[in-house]
């Protein structure tokens, strides 16, 4: 495995995900240098200090224009916009990676916003945590944890091992897959579970704000409420986007998923306590087969 080594990377958005692979970056040597473009200069003043970036800029053309490697890590509905402003300053050759959690027309509409010499891949690591911002990065963030790559027909071969490569060195387990694929497998292993965390949460409060106002859920809640809603907490900015970019896949996720309440609401109501049982025995065998991961690791 050749290290790959790049002259200049812009990462542009330097939150939890971005952050971490500048920290990855800078602590491996595998750039001469990093260079954060972001909205806040406050957050891009933490990310030069925990070791994320070496410098920022407030231009993000001056940004791009040395880089060889760009890697998109804002909220996915920006990345047009961020497209627009300063792809045509990108130097022939250079890659342009992302870490998004919606891959399919989001590739699509990436690589058609590039200047044809520029080399575009999907790249998105299953690992993250409810935290946003550089503060709450790490090193070992990706550590153990799937990185997905989704080539299309227009995927330079040697950009793709580069990428690849840069995942493996974060110690990540990389695999490829269709953006499209990608997508309907990833709504269903992560964005219908954080829809059902953020309604749950949602659905709990109206319930103490309309007719409970004894219901303290901070003081009442054991593991349970925790352990099933600990990814509501996560930004609301990115998961609009997630929604919105995967809405087709979402939406048909939660009509099955409602199907489920359905049935479990029914087979309570009327008291039919082994269709009760049989659907949780099912549940139950199904949580069983999810192998633990190391701790720290989504
Ligand atoms: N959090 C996770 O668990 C996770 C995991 C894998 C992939 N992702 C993906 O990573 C990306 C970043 O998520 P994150 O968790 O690092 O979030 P984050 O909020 O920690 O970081 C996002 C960064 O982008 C900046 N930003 C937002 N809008 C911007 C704009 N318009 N212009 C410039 N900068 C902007 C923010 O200020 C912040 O620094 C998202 O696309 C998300 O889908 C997140
Ligand atoms: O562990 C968490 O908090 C996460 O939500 C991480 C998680 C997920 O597993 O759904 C969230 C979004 C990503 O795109 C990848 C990983």
């Amino acid at each position: 495995m050749m290290k790959p080594h790049f002259k200049q990377v812009a990462i542009v958005g330097v939150g939890l995900i971005g952050g971490s692979l500048g920290m990855i970056l800078r602590r491996q040597k595998l750039a001469d240098s990093v260079v954060g473009i972001g909205r806040r200069v406050e957050n891009l003043k933490t990310a030069v200090e925990v070791g994320a970036i070496d410098r920022y800029v407030s231009d993000p053309r001056e940004g791009v224009e040395g880089a060889d490697f760009v890697l998109l890590a804002t909220p996915v509905d920006t990345y047009e916009r961020h497209l627009r402003e300063w792809a045509d300053c990108l130097q022939p050759g250079a890659i342009v990676s992302d870490v998004g959690s919606v891959k399919g027309d989001l590739v699509t509409r990436s690589e058609a916003l590039l200047p044809p010499s520029v080399r575009f891949v999907g790249a998105h690591p299953i690992a993250g945590k409810e935290k946003t911002g550089v503060a709450a990065g790490s090193e070992t963030l990706f550590s153990g944890a799937r990185c997905i790559l989704t080539p299309t027909s227009k995927t330079d071969p040697e950009a793709l091992q580069t990428v690849r490569v840069l995942w493996e060195l974060a110690g990540s387990i990389v695999l490829d897959m269709d953006p499209f694929l990608h997508d309907k497998i990833l709504g269903a292993v992560s964005h219908l579970p954080h829809v059902a965390a953020f309604a749950l949460m949602t659905a709990l409060a109206d319930v103490r704000d309309h007719g409970l106002p004894e219901l303290d859920l901070a003081s009442h809640s054991g593991g349970g409420l925790r352990d099933t809603t600990r990814i509501a907490a996560s930004s609301p900015e990115m998961w609009r986007d997630i929604f919105l970019w995967n809405r087709d896949n979402v939406v048909a996720l939660i009509e099955t998923y409602e199907r489920h309440l359905g049935e479990l609401k029914r087979l309570i109501a009327v008291g039919d306590a082994a269709g009760i049982e049989k659907q949780l025995d099912k549940a139950k065998h199904e949580r069983e087969q999810l192998t633990p991961r190391a701790p720290g690791k989504s």
